[in-house]
């Protein structure tokens, strides 16, 4: 293949993969390549730019992630994000240090001047920050190109040697003239073309899971969620009955949920199907454990463990097919990204496994595993299906699950689902749930004083479940739920909304 290349060189930031998104959505192909080797790489493979991206550490600290000066005299086109910018000013002689004033989420953001790299946008724009340190002073030779009113480089230029630098997340949605910024970096900066496209993607995965499996056989882990059916459906589609699909039900599933699987899997899919039935199992080894990591440690093993069972009943099984999505990924850690938290199909894997993976959707988002499942011909109410956790309701009961905190949490659920199908919601909220906080407060019922537990709601909007807001649900629609929650269940008195965007906090409370 030789495609236009942009290098993106990873420093261990949340959003790496969505750089690289970003650019394959502007019909350019692109590579990861991790920090350490980023230099040796550039140099061999000559790159049309390279971008930097973000990162858990501080430039100014010892064995800090960084790069040899060499790479700003390659002639390469680079633009940094965030802890790319950082770097790219400390190591060209800029100042960075810790902030007084960080900046997380929405930022007004003054674009006085009009580079390429601001083409076609506004003076004055919103951007997405997340960052506690900042470039102070810029390095020689550099241009001030935006501020914000707490960041006095929000982005700089060396425009004669086309080095680029913003402190703000252009790839993230909430950056909404991200898109155009990249594409600018790449078009009017770094002079590409675009000859590369997505649409074969289902073709050549398909085919390259057939060449790799050959005629032995495979098991797929499948959830009858989203990212789980479009797998399935792409290793059937490349052997056939080669392939066996288990659902797990572990007692942690949404009321019915079970049952509604099965028979959406019997009528509307021609593949072997098993349910495994273990409740008991996975709630006897979650009895007394409260740490959320732990909880998704055991869930992780357990899983394939009844995979591993369930393969040796059947015998000769080599493969195991998993719905992994590139956020599952990011999120439980890589050799430069934090620990986020462990997605039990990801970091929540035991070491001796005995399967191979075969993960088709691994460095895809969500809407674009959504788009391969519409090119497949799955069912578009599979594909549109709200997404649901592995660990499912266990990563909703906060602190011991028990019983009781099961019930409570999946009735009310049902409810909220209930309601929001009613108000005609279903599409414009991304993922809707309820929580069990684990804390108790006074109500009065019928005049009686009760002690009791707090529900909390929480709804988001979402493209890719990198980022997310919380879902504007109307005050109708919550009045009606908060009301039929607390009267149709019992043992809540009280509802809460959750508030807060992601980043901060995650979407799950887990
Ligand atoms: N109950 C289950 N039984 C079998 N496999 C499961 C189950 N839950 C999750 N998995 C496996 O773990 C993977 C990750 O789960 P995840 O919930 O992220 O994806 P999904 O269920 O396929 O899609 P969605 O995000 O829409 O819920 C799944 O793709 C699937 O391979
Ligand atoms: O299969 C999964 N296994 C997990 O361990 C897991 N943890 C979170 N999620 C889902 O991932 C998306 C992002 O969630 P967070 O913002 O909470 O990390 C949201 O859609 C979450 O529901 C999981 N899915
Ligand atoms: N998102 C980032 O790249 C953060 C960079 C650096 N850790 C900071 O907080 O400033
Ligand atoms: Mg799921």
């Amino acid at each position: 293949m030789n495609n236009e290349l942009i290098m993106i060189v990873d420093f261990g930031g949340q959003y790496n993969q969505l750089i690289a998104r970003r650019v394959r959505e502007a019909s350019v192909y692109s590579e990861v390549v991790s920090w350490r080797n980023a230099l040796e790489k550039i140099k061999e493979k000559q790159p049309k730019g390279i971008i930097f991206t973000g990162g858990p550490n501080s430039v100014y600290l010892e064995n800090a992630p960084t790069l040899d000066k060499e790479i700003f005299e390659l002639g390469i086109p680079v633009l940094g994000i965030c802890y790319g910018m950082q770097l790219m000013s400390q190591v060209l002689g800029g100042k960075v240090e810790r902030a007084t004033q960080q900046e997380y989420g929405k930022i007004k953001l003054n674009v006085p001047t009009s580079t390429g790299l601001f083409k076609s946008i506004e003076d004055q724009s919103q951007c997405w920050m997340s960052h506690f340190d900042y470039v102070k002073e810029a390095p020689a030779g550099f241009e001030i190109i935006a501020t914000t009113d707490n960041c006095p480089v929000a982005a700089m230029a060396n425009v004669e040697k086309n080095l680029y630098a913003v402190q703000f997340h252009a790839e993230v949605e909430h950056t909404p003239f991200g898109r155009q910024m990249i594409k600018n970096f790449l078009y009017e900066v770094c002079d590409c073309a675009g000859d590369w496209n997505m649409g074969d993607y289902a073709a050549n995965m398909i085919e390259s899971i057939k060449q790799k499996v050959g005629d032995k056989k495979v098991l797929c882990a499948l959830s009858g969620g989203v990212d789980s059916s479009v797998a399935a459906t792409m290793v059937h589609k490349a052997v056939g009955n080669q392939l066996t699909c288990i659902f797990v039900d572990h007692g942690l599933l949404r009321k019915n949920e079970g049952d509604e699987v099965e028979k959406v899997f019997a009528e509307q899919f021609h593949m072997n199907f098993i349910r495994v039935d273990c409740a008991d199992r996975f709630l006897g080894k979650l009895r007394g454990v409260s740490d959320p990591e732990k909880k998704r440690k055991i869930i992780g093993e357990e899983f394939i463990r009844v995979f591993e069972e369930e393969a040796n009943k059947l015998e000769g099984i080599d493969f195991l097919v998993q719905g992994t999505v590139y956020p599952d990924v990011i999120e439980s850690g890589t050799d430069t990204a934090e620990v986020i938290k462990s997605h039990h199909n990801v970091g929540g894997l035991p070491e001796d496994m005995q399967f191979e993976l075969i993960e088709p959707l691994r460095d895809l988002f969500k809407d674009e595993v959504r788009r391969v499942g519409e090119e497949i011909e799955v069912p578009s109410h599979i594909v549109w299906r709200q997404p649901f956790p592995g660990p499912g309701l266990a990563i909703r009961v906060l602190g011991e699950i028990t019983d009781e905190a099961l019930h409570l949490v999946r009735e009310s659920d049902a409810i909220l689902r209930d309601e929001v199908k009613k108000a005609g919601l279903e599409r414009d909220i991304w993922q809707y749930f309820t929580v069990l906080p684990n804390i108790r407060s006074v109500g009065v019922m019928g005049d009686e004083r009760t002690y009791s537990h707090a529900i909390g709601i929480r709804a988001v909007t979402s493209i890719d479940g990198m980022t997310s807001d919380w879902a504007r649900i109307p005050y109708e629609v919550l009045d009606k739920i908060s009301s039929r929650i607390v009267n149709e269940v019992q043992g809540v008195n009280r509802i809460l909304y959750d508030v807060t965007s992601k980043p901060p906090s995650t979407i799950e409370w887990e």
